[in-house]
């Protein structure tokens, strides 16, 4: 029997936990989590903003009392506050101000990420708003009850920015969405694709302020406009959307890190000091497409490495497969979905790729009911032609295609074997001559 202390129960600390209780070992599981709840699903924030669903309840599916009830001792508005890796004991503070002292066999930490705050003027003015957790949506939905708020500014056109942007819209606001680079989603979609995505925006209205750089938020005590290096916008509230960044501070210099402050990880989540393990956000991934520890937060790495660690810390030896990045989006009828590298973000690290592309109706031609376009890029390395890479983009909803190229990549498997792999073929679902075999078929 061991003694694990969990920092953070959010998706990776929650599947953690849900996985070492579920060895029913009698573990004695010590949780501390600085929020007031738990397993909040952000992916919904967009939609419950947008009135896509009428109610946040169905954005949690975890909470003390379930997690109590598998065993674990659950401390809600208790932050750690430093971690002994010698004594093995974490400091902490407790909801009613106690500060204890809790020793630890193994230790998991899963204090996952923080919104990037750009430095500039003006960030700290009434109607800025992060976006990260519950109450930031709840924040974002009680202003937008005020009338006088009529333009949102978004900042950065990554997954939160586009998201939030139809959200506004949809709210009746007027939207200007800002990036830094030339098209939205750029970390993962290559131009024709990501102009895909600004054609939806613009054709409902939503402002596109590309290549442009936020230089000051104006306003006396609330927020009046926004300037960037070319233009100044008049707007209301401000959205800052321009990434995460892996909350590390517990690791004191300690704990080894990527460049960008996320806790370097083995293949079993644990980090450079013994029974001291990282999960979700707050550490690195393996990232297949260039076999190099990387930085990706997502909700599906966070799980899967909680999924990990937890096996781990009870004994049950368990290594990742590496990730690919998968991710996707809808935003109005649009759906897009890209697992590994775009040939943009492949060229900038050096790699040599080649690409392939396809665009066919989804069904055989004949079908009488819906029947949209479906766009495909394969991505492959130049030389070993191992598939590094995927996007696709369709009104059709499409995204299982995806998971297959994420399969490819993980196990490295070339465009070629995908010329004549066995792809099932009926009309309601597709063509025999279907974009995913002519795409790898026109391969060069
Ligand atoms: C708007 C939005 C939409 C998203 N949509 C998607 C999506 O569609 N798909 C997807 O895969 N991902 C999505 N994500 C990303 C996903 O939410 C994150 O990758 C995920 O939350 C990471 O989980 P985590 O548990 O590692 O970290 P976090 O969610 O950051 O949780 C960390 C937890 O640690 C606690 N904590 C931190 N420090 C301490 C401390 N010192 N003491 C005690 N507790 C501490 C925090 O209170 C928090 O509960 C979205 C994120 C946002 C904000
Ligand atoms: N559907 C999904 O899978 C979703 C995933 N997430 C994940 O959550 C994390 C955070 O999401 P985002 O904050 O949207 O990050 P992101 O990395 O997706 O996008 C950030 C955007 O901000 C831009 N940017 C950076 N600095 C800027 C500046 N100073 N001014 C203007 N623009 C600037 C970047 O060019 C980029 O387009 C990401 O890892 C993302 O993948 C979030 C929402 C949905």
């Amino acid at each position: 029997m061991s003694k694990i202390v969990v920092v953070g129960a959010n998706h990776a600390g929650t599947a953690a936990i849900n996985t070492i209780t579920g060895f029913n070992e009698n573990n004695e599981v010590v949780v501390f989590d600085q929020n007031s709840n738990i397993s909040f699903l952000g992916c919904g924030m967009a939609l419950w903003i947008g009135e896509q669903i009428s109610k946040p309840d169905g954005l949690f599916y975890s909470n003390k009392e379930k997690l109590e009830s598998q065993g674990a001792k659950i401390n809600m508005n208790s932050s750690v506050d430093s971690v002994d890796f010698d004594k093995k004991i974490v400091h902490a503070t407790l909801e009613n101000g106690q500060k204890i002292e809790e020793s630890y066999d193994k230790l998991i930490l899963a204090t996952g990420s923080l919104p990037i705050v750009p430095n500039v003027k003006g960030k700290d003015l009434e109607n800025v708003q992060m976006v990260k957790l519950f109450q930031n949506a709840e924040d974002v939905i009680e202003k937008l009850k005020n009338p006088e708020i009529k333009t949102v500014a978004v900042v950065g056109a990554g997954y939160i920015g586009v998201e939030l942007a139809e959200a506004f819209e949809r709210k009746g606001k007027k939207v200007v969405l800002i990036d830094t680079m030339s098209t939205a989603l750029s970390n993962y979609y290559d131009i024709e694709f990501s102009t895909m995505m600004d054609k939806n925006l613009e054709s409902h209205g939503i402002q596109l302020a590309y290549g442009e750089m936020v230089k000051e938020i104006i306003g006396t005590t609330k927020v009046e406009g926004i300037i960037t290096d070319k233009n100044q916008y008049k707007c209301d509230m401000v959205i800052l959307a321009v990434g995460f960044r892996p909350n590390t501070a517990l690791g004191g210099g300690k704990l080894k890190t990527l460049a960008n402050g996320a806790y370097l990880v083995d293949e079993t989540q644990q980090t450079n000091v013994k029974d001291v393990y990282a999960i979700g956000d707050c550490a690195s991934v393996l990232f297949n497409s260039t076999g190099e520890n990387s930085y990706i937060a997502l909700a599906t790495n966070a799980v899967r490495s909680g999924l990990i660690a937890g096996h781990n810390v009870c004994g049950k030896h368990m290594e990742t497969n590496g990730v690919q990045g998968s991710n996707g989006i809808a935003i109005y009828d649009l759906k897009m979905v890209s697992t590994g590298l775009s040939e943009e973000r492949a060229k900038k690290l050096g790699l040599e790729v080649e690409s392939t592309s396809f665009e066919d109706l989804q069904k055989a031609a004949f079908i009488e009911t819906e029947n949209p376009k479906v766009k495909i890029k394969i991505v492959y390395d130049k030389n070993t032609r191992v598939v590094i890479g995927a996007q696709m983009a369709s009104t059709y909803d499409m995204s299982m295609g995806i998971h297959m190229f994420s399969l490819a990549i993980q196990e490295k498997v070339t465009i070629d074997r995908l010329k004549l792999l066995d792809i099932l073929f009926l009309p309601h679902f597709n063509q025999p001559y279907n974009y995913i075999t002519m795409a790898a078929l026109s391969a060069k």
